[in-house]
């Protein structure tokens, strides 16, 4: 039985006449095919990624499983529309706490269009991606108790200064609940869901050794999901945490050249966390 996720926090979703993505309850995420030319090249991506037998185990975990494309009612109701099959990174938890974070400082790149990269200048100049090198798309996070829930809306996430992306880091990994902008982060679960030997930052840093080397691929306007479930991080003090790649509607082939785009954005990312990690206290005047 196909439904509209419960658990997405940004770019297109399903709404009355609005076709977003659908998911099954076998762990699948159905993603509509866009018309243009960003449906066939995420096909494309995924195709030729799934097959490139020089991607390491490692890193093809921080990658949704692909299992192809097929025909199925669109959300919208408007009939049959080629949907690409992945895996759907977040059924494996009761209660996903997300953020999904554009990297790069720039999402547009020299083969597109004018229109397009006049559109995409002014959104990375008007949100953090240029002066960041990132930019927080969405998010939404749980609190201990039931009826904690917290999903703020992208113009509280994406237009953020260098403290502001920090503090909103620190909420996104503490145990009282951030709505309440009186109350100062705890950041009581920085150690468990972003240190430690399997959590965010090792994650991140073995993803960044791969784009030091890596020059098959340049990923433009490409996100990393962070995923965590606050509930059993704290019954558990483990992490469970997981990164993952998604969106590649705008991949192109790297030509034996670095991806410094995403390289420095994920080099950015790596400096928030890790200060963080070393000063989980710190208090941010804002
Ligand atoms: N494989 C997946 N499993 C679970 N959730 C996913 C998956 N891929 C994407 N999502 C959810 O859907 C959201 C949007 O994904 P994605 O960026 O691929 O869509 P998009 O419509 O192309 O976005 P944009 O408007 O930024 O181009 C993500 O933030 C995440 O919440
Ligand atoms: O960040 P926001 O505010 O959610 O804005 C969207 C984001 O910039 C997407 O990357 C973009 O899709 P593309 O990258 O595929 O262009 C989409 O364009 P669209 O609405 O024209 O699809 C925007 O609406």
């Amino acid at each position: 039985m196909l439904k509209v996720p419960d658990h997405q926090v940004a770019g297109h979703q399903a709404s009355d006449g609005v076709i977003g993505p659908l998911v099954d309850d076998s762990g699948h995420f159905y993603k509509p095919l866009q018309n243009d030319e960003r449906g066939s090249n995420e096909v494309a991506f995924y195709k030729s990624f799934s097959s490139d037998a020089c991607i390491p185990a490692h890193i093809r975990r921080y990658f949704p499983i692909f299992y192809g494309t097929k025909d199925i009612e669109a959300s919208d109701g408007s009939g049959l529309h080629p949907h690409l099959i992945l895996e759907d990174v977040v059924s494996i938890y009761q209660k996903p706490s997300i953020m999904d974070i554009k990297i790069g400082s720039r999402t547009w790149y020299t083969q597109a269009s004018d229109d397009y990269i006049e559109k995409c200048l002014k959104k990375d100049r008007e949100t953090s991606s240029l002066s960041l090198g990132f930019r927080i798309s969405g998010l939404q996070m749980f609190g201990t108790k039931d009826s904690e829930f917290w999903k703020p809306g992208k113009k509280l996430t994406q237009s953020l200064n260098s403290d502001e992306a920090k503090l909103l880091l620190r909420k996104f990994v503490s145990s009282n609940m951030p709505a309440d902008s009186d109350v100062c982060p705890d950041s009581a679960l920085a150690s468990n869901v972003y240190g430690g030997p399997a959590g965010v930052l090792e994650q991140l840093l073995e993803l960044k050794a791969w784009f030091e080397n890596q020059t098959i691929y340049h990923f433009y306007s490409c996100s990393i999901l962070i995923l965590y479930d606050k509930e059993a991080v704290l019954k558990e003090r483990s992490s469970g945490a997981l990164i993952k790649l998604v969106d590649f509607a705008h991949v192109l082939e790297g030509r034996g050249a670095i991806d410094h785009n995403f390289l420095g954005g994920l080099c950015s990312l790596i400096k928030f966390i890790s200060e963080i990690l070393t000063s989980p206290k710190e208090d941010l005047h804002l």
